[in-house]
């Protein structure tokens, strides 16, 4: 059992608290098939052509033809590249496919049994995924285990925060909740992301399902296989914080 102290967690979401496979097997294909007609469906909504401006910003083609802009997703999907105009778009086709039964979020078993205990304990619970702010809090709305976004305190996004392997998007988040850096914890599958937390002076702890084809341990940090082999004390006010690494505040 690995044992820390801190004020609030902050969950990855794809590989954490959920399956990675679900993510890529069922949620990614999902939105891929429904893309082209859902963006013909919804092409004059206001939010949609935000997001078509948003993408001929970021390839900085501002004469994109729809059918441009489109297969320009697609081609994100495709890639699996984490930009926000993707995950904004698949989060919305996923809200329909959730609304009609057709998807479900994916989380271990444990998983709501850990988020009660950290609520009980006065831990805050928040979420940080290059999946959109609504997409997490669908993934928890629709679990096999009912809802638990109420379990949730916060969630971050690309939009929001940053891109994840990025120590900026840490102090960002770090200086929403309030917390001191040494009192936050980043739990995620990814070593690039829990580097990125501890450059911001943040505890992290890699987590690692069993099968996991990348193998038992996240890279260069202590690694556990589910939630619940970690127990999380909140410190008292008073408690001093783990020093800080030199980085910059900037
Ligand atoms: C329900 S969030 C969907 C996850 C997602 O879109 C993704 O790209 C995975 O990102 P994560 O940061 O959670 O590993
Ligand atoms: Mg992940």
């Amino acid at each position: 059992m690995t044992v820390l102290d801190a004020g609030v967690v902050v969950l990855d979401i794809e590989g954490t608290t959920g399956s990675l496979s679900h993510v890529r097997e069922v949620l990614f294909p999902y939105a891929r098939r429904e893309l082209a007609g859902w963006l013909a469906r919804h092409g004059d909504e206001p939010r949609v052509r935000d997001l078509m401006d948003s993408v001929r910003r970021e390839l900085d083609r501002p004469g994109l033809e729809p059918d441009g802009v489109a297969a320009a997703l697609a081609a994100w999907s495709d890639a699996d590249v984490k930009a926000a105009p993707l995950k904004t778009v698949q989060g919305w086709i996923w809200a329909e496919g959730y609304a009609a039964g057709h998807l479900r979020g994916h989380v271990y078993p444990e998983v709501p049994g850990v988020l009660r205990a950290w609520r009980a304990a006065g831990i805050g619970t928040v979420t940080y995924s290059s999946g959109s702010a609504a997409a997490q809090r669908d993934w928890f709305r629709h679990t096999g285990y009912g809802d638990l976004s109420g379990l949730v305190d916060a969630v971050f996004d690309l939009d929001s925060a940053g891109a994840k392997t990025d120590p900026a998007s840490y102090r960002a988040i770090a200086r929403v909740t309030g917390e001191r850096p040494g009192r936050l914890l980043f739990l995620s599958d990814v070593a690039a992301e829990l580097d990125a937390a501890v450059a911001a002076g943040w505890q992290a702890v890699g987590v690692r399902r069993g099968g996991d084809p990348r193998g038992p341990a996240v890279p260069g940090h202590r690694t556990v296989p589910s939630l619940d082999r970690l127990r999380v004390r909140r410190p008292s006010p008073s408690a001093p914080s783990r020093p800080l690494p030199e980085v910059s505040s900037s």
